[in-house]
């Protein structure tokens, strides 16, 4: 049995780290492209931009213009080879970084995740999630390399919509429950192997740290705070959440993201908030008690996690849309698969409905 554990070469994270970016990519190149969306490039393109310059490299920004589509990142690809970019640095949500991955796959070169918002464990990965150019997920592109540094400045998290900390909360909680059920099964990981001890005691104490430092963390950057805890917390979304999935593996819970997607009405919701109703709906799934299950829904509630389908856009839907996403999420290349015990759609439909119950009554 070949368990694998990988990571990205360097994390740095603090208050104000952007300014120190040329410190920690001078040895990656001479060349850098800042591939950010429109607001991110107003909140970094000074600072990132300019201090490579100051320190002498060539650097200049390109817009990204929001999905991680196949388009957007032949796009990114020809521009980057056009200004000999040697780094790619991704800026923003898990979309400019998922897309910054995939463009220095063709590249080559080295990549840095830089993210503005601590919403979901994308900036450590070595793969991309790809969706159609309407917003429905469509695969997971895996690399060899992962990203050569995550660059994580707390004062912009801290500053940036509480809404997108909250929704990287929910995806480092499923990290835990999802290396648990991948250990137990002996599945594999999404690195490629069996889990590693390192892989499932990373997930608990993402678990753990995101149990303890939670609430008071939302509470900081509801006003722009940062904090030890808020320190905690990004380090557990971003940095904990990001190798415990990937070196200890996922299952239910996304593969219920991954099937929510198919449903357009969702498509306002977060990574974040769709993943915490697969959360829910893995508990179920899973036969936990009626005590465990309400612990962890009455902690989604107190920062203010989606746990019921009204939470993600579904108002009212009907069996066959539920259908629709548990047959997505039973796909044989899901990572459902992972669960400890054969799962198919009607049983993983049931769930949800049966989550997205427990949520309601909880909410009376
Ligand atoms: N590759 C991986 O390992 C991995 C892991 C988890 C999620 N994902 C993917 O990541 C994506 C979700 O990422 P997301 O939730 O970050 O959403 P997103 O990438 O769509 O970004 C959300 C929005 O945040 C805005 N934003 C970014 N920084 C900001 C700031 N400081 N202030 C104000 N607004 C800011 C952006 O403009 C963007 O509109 C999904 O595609 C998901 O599948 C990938
Ligand atoms: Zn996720």
């Amino acid at each position: 049995m070949t368990t694998v554990f990988k990571s990205p070469a360097a994390y740095v994270q603090g208050r104000g780290v952007a300014t120190e970016i040329a410190d920690h990519t001078e040895h990656l190149g001479d060349t850098a492209l800042l591939l950010a969306d429109e607001v991110v490039l107003d909140i970094v393109e000074e600072t990132i931009v300019g201090s490579l310059q100051e320190a002498g490299l060539n650097a200049s920004s390109l817009e990204f213009h929001g999905e991680a589509s196949q388009q957007e990142v032949d796009r990114v690809g020809d521009v980057a080879a056009e200004r000999g970019a040697e780094i790619i640095i991704g800026a923003g949500g898990g979309k400019a970084m998922d897309t910054a991955k995939a463009a220095r796959e063709a590249t080559g070169g080295s990549m840095v995740s830089m993210p503005t918002i601590a919403s979901t464990d994308a900036p450590t990965s070595a793969l991309s999630v790809m969706y159609s150019e309407h917003g429905e997920f469509e695969e997971y592109w895996f690399y060899e390399q992962h990203p050569d540094l995550v660059l994580v400045d707390t004062e912009i998290i801290a500053a940036a919509p509480a809404r997108f900390f909250r929704s990287g909360i929910a995806d480092g909680l499923a990290t835990w429950f999802e290396a648990d059920a991948t250990n137990q099964s002996h599945g594999d990981t999404i690195g490629g192997g069996k889990p590693t001890r390192a892989g499932h005691q990373l997930a608990q104490l993402c678990y753990t740290t995101l149990r303890q430092h939670g609430v008071s963390a939302v509470d900081a950057v509801e006003t722009d705070a940062v904090t030890e805890s808020v320190e905690a917390v990004t380090e557990a979304n971003t940095l904990l959440s990001g190798l415990g999935f990937e070196s200890g593996g996922l299952a239910a819970a996304h593969s219920v993201h991954n099937g929510l997607t198919q449903l357009e009405a969702t498509h306002d919701a977060t990574h974040g908030e769709k993943v915490n109703i697969g959360t829910i709906s893995q508990l179920v799934l899973e036969g936990r008690d009626d005590e465990y299950i309400e612990d962890y829904v009455q902690f989604s509630r107190d920062i203010e996690l989606p746990t019921t389908l009204v939470d993600v856009g579904l108002e009212d839907p009907t069996r066959d849309q539920l259908d629709t996403v548990a047959e997505a999420a039973c796909d044989e290349n899901e990572t459902i698969h992972n669960e400890p015990f054969d799962v198919t759609p009607p049983m993983v439909r049931d769930a949800i409905r049966t989550a997205d119950s427990i949520g309601r009554r909880l909410s009376r």
